[in-house]
């Protein structure tokens, strides 16, 4: 069993994420800033690469302090779980994920240095241990769902999202086109890794324009 999971991604119009030099570029409007925390909100986990860690150091938390209340009221923690897919246990010991505001999983793959695993563990960090070289995802996310996450979001990055739908555990994908070209043939895209063949094919759920770009939702098709 798995939880229902779904990737949000902002994306630029020529499909790119963030540019050559992998700095944290703000595609999203503030409308679609807000429909991305009500859906941090909804999910019990939210994952990341951490590629993303590395590049962006972000905090993977509800930033609406009225929805925050409203996930204590219904009796569930202010901020979902944070979980990074990091094969060898590279997070740095500052990364904003680790800091007191949620509850952290770092899933690390046997090769991760296990000095630094039993540092983050006394650090309080869930340090979950699957897979011989790369984090194997289908037993990260079955243990996801064994600790109670039935809904988790995917905030990527391109590496990650490629990873996840090679192994068949998306449901759903968001992409919101920013009103922007990034360009640059290195910039990580919405899917990185190879090609699939034959490609993944999508059904369209919805499309709306939001703010000055357009918000699209997709389910998988298996
Ligand atoms: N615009 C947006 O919505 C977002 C943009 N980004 C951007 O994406 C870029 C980061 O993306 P990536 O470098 O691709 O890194 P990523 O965040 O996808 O992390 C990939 C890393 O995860 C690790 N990993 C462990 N087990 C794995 C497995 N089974 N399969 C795949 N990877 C596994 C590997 O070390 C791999 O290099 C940054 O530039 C960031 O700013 C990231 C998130 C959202
Ligand atoms: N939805 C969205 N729009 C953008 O323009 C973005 N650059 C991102 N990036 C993702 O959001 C994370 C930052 O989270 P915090 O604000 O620090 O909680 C970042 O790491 C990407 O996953 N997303």
């Amino acid at each position: 069993m798995r939880p229902f999971t779904f990737i949000n991604v902002a994306s630029s119009v020529d499909g790119k994420i963030s540019n050559e030099k992998r700095i944290q570029l703000r595609i999203s409007c503030e409308e679609d800033l807000k429909r991305v925390d009500e859906l941090r909100a909804k999910s019990d986990a939210i994952m990341v690469g951490i590629g993303t860690v590395l590049s962006d150091n972000p905090k993977l938390t509800v930033k609406s302090e009225e929805l925050r209340k409203r996930r204590l009221e219904e009796g569930r923690d202010a901020n979902p779980i944070r979980v990074v897919v990091d094969s060898k246990c590279r997070i740095p010991l500052d990364a904003k994920v680790l800091d007191e505001s949620a509850k952290t999983i770092v899933a690390v793959s046997r090769i991760a240095n296990s000095e630094k695993v039993n540092t983050l563990r006394r650090m309080g960090v869930d340090v979950f241990v699957a897979g011989d070289d790369k984090v194997d995802l289908k037993a990260l996310v079955e243990y996801l769902y064994k600790i109670g996450v039935r809904v988790l979001m995917v905030e990527g990055g391109a590496t990650l999202n490629w990873a996840m739908l090679r192994e068949g555990l998306v449901d759903e994908i968001y992409v919101y086109y920013g009103n922007m070209i990034i360009g640059g043939s290195k910039a990580p895209t919405v899917v990185d890794g190879m090609s699939f063949d034959p490609p993944i094919s999508l059904d369209l759920l919805d499309v709306r324009k939001l703010g000055r770009g357009i918000l699209t939702r997709w389910r998988v098709l298996r």
